[in-house]
C-alpha cells in the first residue's frame, strides 16, 4: 500500500525571488510551509541574474569613469582590469546576500525546506526524492530558463548563458552576444567596458519592447564605447570545436568569436514537473493562470517567470508572492495587474518604463481606446522653451519635450544625455519613459504618482531640493502643464481683471 502523503497547507515549487517570497510570509503568518527547490536556493535572480549582472556593471562602470575622466579635468587612464577579482567582487556580493535566501534562514523561520526536484504524481500530489507530499494550496514558482534557438550546430560549440556567464575566470578576447534584451544590452555593455571586444547580435533591433527614441541614445552610448551591433541579422549556423567560435550570417559573412553568449529569452521552467498528471495547463509560453494566478486546478497558483505572459523580473515575483498570500492565508481574493509593471535596463544610459510605451499608447488610441496626451519631457536644446516645442495637431497626440541638459544637476555631472517622456491621462501620468544617468530610481516617484492617482498639477508644485535629478520629474509635469497656464486667454482676463482691483 502507498504510504499517506506528508501534509502541510502550503506547499511551495521552486526558491527563487518568487518562491521565497511565498513561503517566508506563510510561515510567518502562521501557516505550515514546505519549500522545494532542485538546484540554489535564491534562484535565478540571486545566482545568476539581477545581483551577478548588476555587480558586474557596477565594476564596468568604474572602468568606464576611469576612461572618461578627461572632460572633468582629470588624466584619464586606461584601467587595469583584473577579471579574475572582478568576478571575486561579483561574487562576494552573490555570497552576501545568500544569506537571506538560504536553507537555513528558511529552516530557522520554521519552513520545511526540501533540495530535490519536485514533480506532480497526480491532482495536488506532489513526489520529491521518494517522499509524497500534498497541500491545501501548492504554489508552482519554477521560473524559467534560458531559450536557445534551434540554430545548426549551436550545439557544437561551448556558448555561454546567464547560468554559465558568471562563472568565467578569464575575460573574453571577443564575445559575440546573440540577442539584444535586456540580459544582452546590459553584458554587452559591461563586458566592453571590462575590455573585451564585443558584438551584439538581434535578429530584430535591440530592446524591441523600449520606446525606440530611448533605445537610440542607449544603441548611441554603445556603438561610441566599441559594442558593434549587429541588427536585423539573422544567424543561419554556427560551427566552433577547439577553436573561435564562427557565426555566419545569412548574409554570406563570418563573425568570429573567442565565446559566445546565447540570450534569446526565456523557456518556461516545467520540464519534468508532470504538470499533465495534475491537471495543470501549460504552453510554451509557461502556465495558465487566470487574473487571480490560479492555475486550471483552482487549488494550485502559479508565480514569477513561468507564468505565461508575465513580465519576468523579481518585484514581479513579489508582487505576484503577495497576491497568492492574500488569497491561500486570508482568503482574500485578488488579482494581479500588469499594466503597471515598471522596468529598467541597466545599460548607461538606463532605460526606465512605467506603464505604456508612446507607441502602444498611440496604437491603444487608435483602437479607440482613452485618449491619452503626450507630454515628451525630452529636454530639448538647451534653454529651450518646452511650450514652444508642443505639438497640438489634432492628427497626433500633442507632446512637448524637455531634456537632462535642462537639467542642473545633470549639467554639473556632465550627464546630459536622456529624456524624460509623460503621457497623460486626464491631468494625471499614464506613462513614463526615463533614458538617462539614474532613471531607475528616477522612475520611483512615478511608481507612487500613478498607483495613487497623483494629478501632475500637484507633482509640477512639489518643492524638491535643488539641484536634484528628481526636479526633471516635476520640470517635465511642469512642460505639459505650464502652456495651459501661460498661453491660456482665459487666464490672461482673469489676470488682467484681478490687476485692476488688486488694492
Ligand atoms: C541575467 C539576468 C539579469 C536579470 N536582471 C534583472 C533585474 O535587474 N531586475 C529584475 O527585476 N529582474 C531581472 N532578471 C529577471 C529575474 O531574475 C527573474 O524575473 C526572477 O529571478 C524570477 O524569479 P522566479 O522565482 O520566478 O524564478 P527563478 O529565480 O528562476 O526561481 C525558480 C527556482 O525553481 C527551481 N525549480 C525549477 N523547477 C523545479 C522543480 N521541478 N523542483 C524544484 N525546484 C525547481 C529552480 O532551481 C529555481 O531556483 C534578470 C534575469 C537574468 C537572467
Ligand atoms: N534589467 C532587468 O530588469 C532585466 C535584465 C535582464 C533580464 N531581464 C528579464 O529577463 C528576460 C529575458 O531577457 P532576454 O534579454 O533573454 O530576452 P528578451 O526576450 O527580452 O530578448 C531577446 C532578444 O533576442 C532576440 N533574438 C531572439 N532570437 C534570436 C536569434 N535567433 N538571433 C538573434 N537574436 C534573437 C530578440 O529579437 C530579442 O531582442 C527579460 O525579458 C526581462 O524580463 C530583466
Amino acid at each position: 500500500m502507498t504510504p499517506k502523503p506528508t501534509r502541510s497547507d502550503l506547499i511551495v515549487i521552486g526558491a527563487g525571488a518568487a518562491g521565497l517570497s511565498v513561503a517566508s510570509g506563510a510561515v510567518q503568518m502562521g501557516a505550515s510551509v514546505t519549500l522545494i527547490e532542485a538546484g540554489e536556493m535564491g534562484g535565478d535572480c540571486l545566482n545568476h541574474g539581477c545581483v551577478p549582472s548588476k555587480a558586474l556593471i557596477a565594476a564596468a562602470a568604474r572602468a568606464h569613469q576611469m576612461r572618461d575622466a578627461g572632460r572633468f579635468g582629470i588624466t584619464p587612464v586606461e584601467p587595469q582590469v583584473d577579471f579574475p577579482a572582478v568576478m571575486d567582487h561579483v561574487r562576494s556580493v552573490i555570497a552576501g546576500i545568500a544569506p537571506h535566501d538560504s536553507q537555513e534562514r528558511f529552516a530557522g523561520l520554521g519552513v520545511r525546506v526540501l533540495r530535490a526536484h519536485a514533480r506532480f504524481v497526480g491532482p495536488r500530489l506532489i513526489e520529491v526524492a521518494g517522499e509524497r507530499l500534498t497541500a491545501r494550496r501548492i504554489v508552482i514558482a519554477t521560473g524559467s530558463r534560458p531559450f536557445v534557438p534551434p540554430i545548426p550546430g549551436l550545439d557544437t560549440v561551448e556558448y555561454l548563458t546567464n547560468e554559465t556567464i558568471f562563472g568565467l575566470d578569464a575575460l573574453p578576447g571577443h564575445l559575440a552576444i546573440l540577442g539584444g534584451g535586456p540580459i544582452g544590452a546590459e553584458l554587452a555593455q559591461a563586458f566592453r567596458r571590462l575590455g573585451a571586444e564585443v558584438t551584439l547580435i538581434d535578429s530584430g533591433t535591440i530592446l524591441s519592447r523600449e520606446d525606440p527614441q530611448a533605445v537610440a541614445l542607449v544603441r548611441e552610448a554603445m556603438k561610441r564605447e566599441g559594442v558593434a551591433i549587429r541588427e536585423d541579422t539573422r544567424i543561419a549556423s554556427v560551427e566552433g570545436g577547439a577553436g573561435p567560435i564562427r557565426l555566419h550570417p545569412e548574409t554570406g559573412e563570418v563573425i568570429e568569436a573567442t565565446h559566445l553568449l546565447v540570450a534569446t529569452g526565456r523557456t518556461a521552467g516545467v520540464d519534468g514537473l508532470g504538470l499533465e498528471a495534475a491537471g495543470i495547463r501549460a504552453d510554451a509560453r509557461g502556465i495558465e493562470t487566470d487574473a487571480r494566478l490560479r492555475t486550471s486546478d483552482r487549488h494550485v497558483y502559479a508565480i514569477g517567470d513561468v507564468v505565461a505572459d508575465a513580465p519576468s523580473f523579481t518585484h514581479v515575483a513579489g508582487y505576484h508572492a503577495g497576491i497568492v498570500i492574500r488569497q491561500a492565508m486570508l482568503g482574500l481574493p485578488a488579482r494581479a495587474d500588469h499594466s503597471r509593471i515598471p522596468r529598467v535596463t541597466y545599460t548607461s544610459p538606463e532605460l526606465a518604463q512605467l506603464g505604456p510605451t508612446e507607441a502602444e499608447a498611440r496604437s491603444a488610441r487608435r483602437k479607440g481606446g482613452q485618449s491619452v496626451a503626450v507630454a515628451m519631457a525630452e529636454g530639448g536644446a538647451a534653454g529651450a522653451d518646452p511650450a514652444a516645442t508642443t505639438d497640438t495637431r489634432t492628427d497626433v497626440i500633442p507632446t512637448s519635450y524637455l531634456r537632462y541638459t535642462d537639467n542642473d544637476r545633470a549639467r554639473t555631472e556632465k550627464a546630459t544625455e536622456g529624456f524624460v517622456k509623460l503621457l497623460i491621462r486626464k491631468g494625471k501620468p499614464h506613462g513614463v519613459t526615463i533614458v538617462g544617468p539614474q532613471a531607475g530610481d528616477l522612475l520611483a516617484p512615478w511608481v507612487q504618482a500613478m498607483a495613487s492617482g497623483t494629478r501632475l498639477t500637484v507633482i509640477s508644485g512639489l518643492v524638491l531640493p535643488y539641484p536634484t535629478l528628481p526636479e526633471l520629474g516635476k520640470r517635465a509635469a511642469g512642460a505639459y502643464l505650464s502652456p495651459k497656464l501661460f498661453d491660456n486667454p482665459w487666464v490672461e482676463r482673469v489676470v488682467r481683471l484681478i490687476q485692476r482691483v488688486l488694492p
